[in-house]
């Protein structure tokens, strides 16, 4: 190459996004306005890519796109047929997830769950290095994991000391390590996205559906990240001895009833102060009309926002006027 154009190549700013995931016509598009509010106040330097489900409804979309998101359809995922009948629109939500490996024009990709809140910037996260899947280890305390044999024996991947695996009794080691997959970085790969589906055809869907799925499909190549990228609410009372509230940068709002958008007090747990805080916290982003898309903080001109959708340019946001 010549030496120009290797030094403009090289120094080109990767072609990376936040992506997030969109489906029905419920409220979980008050999560994506939230996230991309949230994604302007800290500063990111990435565009918000919506991967929308058709049936996400055009007055939806036109939300997203005027905070700015990029909304790219989705053509729905559909599980194996076998047993799946009571929970079909479960799975095939969850496991849509699994189309956003095709957005290959972007080499890095940052996941976040529509009901997830960035309190500091992570652009760093895209500086990774490539060929593992990152994630936060997830929590088997709730009772969301009654079906699993850790839940039954009480073990926590949190705190493995607390009650140790009896791998002598059971004659197995103890399960493998296990994220959430609210929050994740990898890379988008057309060979990657034909895996995951080769996969899924011959696998039965399980509880935790696509999250299940990805776990085992990545396996070998999971690192775990630290809990202050995808604090997972439940941590605040199972694990307090983890947590760093001050510090926590990701928060998803995963524990049963504590979608800010949707919050009342009233379940197991959420009338903690903490949950109080933080729910408060996303509201406050969510109504800040100063990080509106173009209200003149923080926003993106057409051509910058055309450029970043072709995956040319790094989205650099103007400074803010004040
Ligand atoms: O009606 C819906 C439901 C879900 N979603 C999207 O799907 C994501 C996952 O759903 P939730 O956030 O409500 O669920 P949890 O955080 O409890 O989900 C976790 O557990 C699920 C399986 O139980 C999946 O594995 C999911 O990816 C994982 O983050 C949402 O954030 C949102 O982006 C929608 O858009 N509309
Ligand atoms: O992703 C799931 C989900 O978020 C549940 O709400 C939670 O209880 C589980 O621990 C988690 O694995
Ligand atoms: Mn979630």
């Amino acid at each position: 190459m010549a030496p120009m154009l290797k030094g403009i190549v090289e120094d080109a700013p990767k072609r990376a996004a936040y992506v997030t995931f969109l489906a029905g016509s419920g409220d979980y598009w008050k999560g994506v306005v939230g996230l991309a509010k949230g994604l302007r106040a800290v500063n990111s330097a990435y565009p918000l890519v919506v991967a929308v489900l058709p049936d996400v409804p055009e007055d939806h979309r036109r939300k997203l796109l005027a905070q700015g998101c990029l909304v790219r359809e989705i053509v729905p995922v559909y599980p194996p047929e076998s047993q799946t009948q009571f929970a079909m629109a479960y799975y095939v939500i969850n496991y849509s997830k699994l189309r956003i490996w095709e957005f290959v024009e972007y080499e890095r990709i940052v996941y976040l769950d529509a009901d997830i809140q960035v309190f500091d910037n992570i652009d760093h996260l895209f500086d990774l290095d490539k060929g593992s899947f990152y994630a936060v280890m997830n929590c088997f305390c709730e009772k969301t994991w009654s079906h699993t044999p850790q839940h039954k024996i009480g073990y926590c991947q949190q705190c493995p000391d607390r009650v140790v695996w009896p791998e002598r009794e059971l004659g197995v080691p103890p399960p493998p390590l296990y994220f959430n997959a609210g929050m994740f970085v990898h890379e988008p790969s057309l060979a990657t996205a034909k895996a995951l589906l080769d996969k899924l055809v011959v696998t039965d869907p399980t509880p935790f559906a696509e999250q299940d799925f990805l776990n085992m499909f990545f396996r070998d190549v999971y690192k775990p990240i630290p809990p202050v990228y995808n604090l997972v609410l439940a941590m605040l009372w199972r694990h307090p001895e983890n947590v760093e509230l001050e510090k926590v940068k990701v928060v998803h709002y995963c524990a049963a009833g504590s979608k800010p958008w949707r919050y009342t007090g009233e379940e197991a747990n959420m009338d903690r102060d903490d949950i109080k805080m933080l729910v408060k916290k996303w509201w406050d982003i969510y109504n800040d009309q100063s990080l509106d898309y173009n209200s003149g903080n923080g926003t993106t001109d057409p051509l910058h926002a055309a450029l970043a959708e072709a995956g040319a340019v790094k989205y650099f946001p103007a400074p803010s006027a004040a």
